[in-house]
């Protein structure tokens, strides 16, 4: 693959081969004057020579010492560096401490005061005045430059605080740059895709939009996490394209049959890459630019003779099967990327698409000069660690209330740390006898489209995909309009379900859980859990197609003795978003069970390797 052989590397993996590479350099020098043993002589002449060059820098430096300190240039490195670099490096590290000071100046000035030490601001703390740009050039080669806009700058830091904190908005940002939201479309600064009027069917940013706009917007990698069908697509659609916008499109050459995009969006599932691609599509289309979308199941040819067409093709969202294919001939080449999107982050990262992931990103240029933005409604553990390695220090927006969901009294949680269900959504669960599910499934449906309610949109989820035949089976029998989607249809007939669904043609869709993430189907009034899923994360998924853009919504779960093993953390995310616990439930216990890990099994304890550890003085 002629892209990942251009960067040769695997993003995350990389990092410590970049690290290392300067020691590794001298090493191997070292090596080959060992493994040379007729050179014994030179190499000792060579070692006596290094020792006298040395005595003689030592002495030269003492006499020219200043106060300050050298850093590091005891160190191997500084003693393989020439001569002449190492005669530059004390004003370089004066500048450096200078740059230094002034930075930890800007960031104390900036940092709110009641701060959590790592940079985490929140709607519950008071700001200092925050500044008023990041217009430092942007990694990405993007000439797009952030700067507030004066409406912004006008508002006092009181109405800004008191709008954090109405929004559940917490920013940790490893920069301390404290960038005000955007708390009306108005406070965007003017640019070319804003003066066409994009936002005309909404009246403000939801807080995802205004709290990661500014950060994106000046070229930082973002990880956001907002609850279900809070406009995450838009929060990392807008500055994509207003980056792309600003940049000189490369011209490609006539022969070139390779589509070159500049930004590539992956999605977990057909579908939602479909969807995904009609929001960026026609953002992107008012400032010309282009968007094409790549997924599995339907014509190579075509996709490919659409890449043909669209050498220029700007942006590119992907499932990242079909995305590896086309990688692979040589059709995408993906290394003159900006911008790259995971969208659904934690199911991108776990350990089902991991390596697509970091083949992906691999394929495009080194961290440092793209920007990587990453989206989601659940964020566990264990693919914060990973998901930084793809990252140069994140700014992290989280929206919600997220403490340790499902505390009790003294407020202690029993595990399912900041993973939280869209409040709008009220949850029932009833737990009942496996045999009868299929028979309370009918009396559910029958009862939520009585009257006029008889064509309201009702999603129903099973866990296997058999299963979800059986199920729609029984429901045409019983005369119910229903439609199915899952990974046993061909993509066609899934699209077709997708389709009759949205328009209202047929009222219940029963859909595995490739429907769980991310579809925004308007007016789903109710969720039905036939069986519950694997993981507490793709229930929040699940019920998340109902309550969308600040809706309310309906969930409703048949929970068997077979579920027992979620029992305890589906009784955290009722508590959490304060919902009726069921008696029936807690029987099955509290317990939240720890995942055990694919090599260390139970033992193994999931630790957020993306936090600080503490540092601990004994006295
Ligand atoms: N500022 C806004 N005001 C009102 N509605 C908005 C706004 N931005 C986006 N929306 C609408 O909100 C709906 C949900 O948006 P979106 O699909 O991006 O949610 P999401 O946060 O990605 O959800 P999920 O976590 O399920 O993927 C869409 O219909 C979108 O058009």
């Amino acid at each position: 693959m002629s892209t990942g052989k251009k960067h040769g590397r695997n993003d995350g993996e990389d990092q410590s081969v970049r690290v290392t590479k300067k020691p590794k350099t001298i090493e191997m020098a070292d090596a080959t004057i060992e493994s040379e043993p007729s050179t014994l002589k030179t190499y000792k002449k060579k070692k006596k020579d290094k020792k006298e060059r040395k005595e003689k820098k030592d002495k030269k430096e003492d006499k020219h010492e200043s106060e300050e300190r050298r850093e590091g240039e005891d160190t191997a490195v500084a003693e393989a560096e020439s001569e002449s670099k190492s005669e530059k490096k004390p004003k370089k590290a004066k500048q450096d401490k200078k740059d230094k000071k002034k930075r930890s100046k800007s960031a104390e000035k900036s940092t709110p005061i009641s701060d959590q030490g790592d940079g985490v601001s929140s709607g519950f703390t008071t700001a200092a005045p925050a500044p008023v740009t990041n217009s430092a050039p942007q990694r990405n080669g993007a000439a797009y430059s952030y700067r507030q806009t004066a409406a912004l700058g006008v508002m006092s830091e009181v109405e800004i605080q008191a709008f954090l904190k109405e929004q559940e908005i917490a920013v940790s940002d490893p920069s301390g740059t404290n960038l005000r939201p955007v708390v009306h479309f108005s406070h965007l600064p003017t640019s070319t895709l804003v003066s066409r009027k994009p936002f005309s069917a909404y009246t403000a940013p939801t807080p995802i939009q205004a709290a990661s706009w500014p950060h994106a917007l000046s070229g930082r990698d973002v990880i956001g996490i907002a609850e279900t069908g809070s406009g995450k697509t838009m929060a990392f659609a807008v500055p994509c394209v207003e980056s792309l916008a600003s940049s000189p499109k490369p011209t490609p050459s006539k022969k070139d049959k390779t589509a070159h995009a500049r930004a590539v969006v992956v999605s977990p599932t057909r579908e939602l890459a479909m969807q995904t691609h009609a929001a960026m599509s026609s953002l992107a289309s008012l400032v010309g630019l282009s968007a094409v979308c790549l997924y599995g199941g339907a014509s190579k040819d075509d996709q490919r003779a659409l890449l043909r067409r669209n050498t220029g093709a700007d942006i590119i969202v992907a499932t990242p099967g079909r995305l590896k294919d086309f990688l692979a001939e040589g059709s995408v080449s993906l290394s003159d990327v900006m911008f790259a999107v995971l969208d659904e982050a934690d199911r991108m990262l776990d350990k089902g698409f991991e390596e697509d992931i970091r083949l992906i990103l691999g394929s495009c240029p080194p961290r440092e000069k793209r920007q990587t933005l990453m989206f989601t409604a659940t964020w566990p553990t264990s693919v914060r660690g990973l998901a930084e390695g793809f990252m140069v220090d994140p700014v992290k927006v989280t929206i919600g209330n997220r403490t340790r969901a499902g505390g009790d009294e003294n407020g202690e949680g029993n595990g399912s740390v900041e993973l939280q269900a869209n409040s709008r959504i009220e949850q029932k669960v009833e737990v009942v006898d496996p045999r009868g599910k299929e028979q309370r499934l009918l009396e559910l449906l029958r009862e939520a489209q009585k009257g006029s309610a008889k064509n309201d949109r009702i999603l129903v989820f099973c866990l296997y995909k058999k299963e979800a035949v059986r199920v729609e089976q029984f429901l045409e029998r019983r005369g119910i309009r229903v439609a199915s989607i899952h990974g046993d249809l061909r993509q066609e007939q899934r699209t077709r379900s997708l389709e009759a669904f949205k328009a209202g043609t047929t009222s219940v869709l029963v859909a595995t859980d490739v429907a769980a993430r991310g579809l925004d189907i308007p007016e789903v009034k109710l969720v039905i859990n036939v069986t519950f899923p694997l993981t507490i994360e793709d229930y929040v998924h699940r019920i998340g197609r109902t309550g969308r853009a600040g809706k309310k919504g309906k969930a409703i779960t048949l929970f068997t003795e077979h579920d027992k093993a979620h029992s305890g953390s589906l009784v955290n995310i009722l508590r959490a978003a304060k919902q009726d616990v069921p008696e029936d439930l807690l029987k099955f216990g509290t317990t939240v069970k720890k995942k055990a890990h694919d090599a260390y099994g139970a033992f193994y304890k999931d630790v957020d390797t993306s936090k600080k550890a503490t540092k601990i003085t004994f006295d």
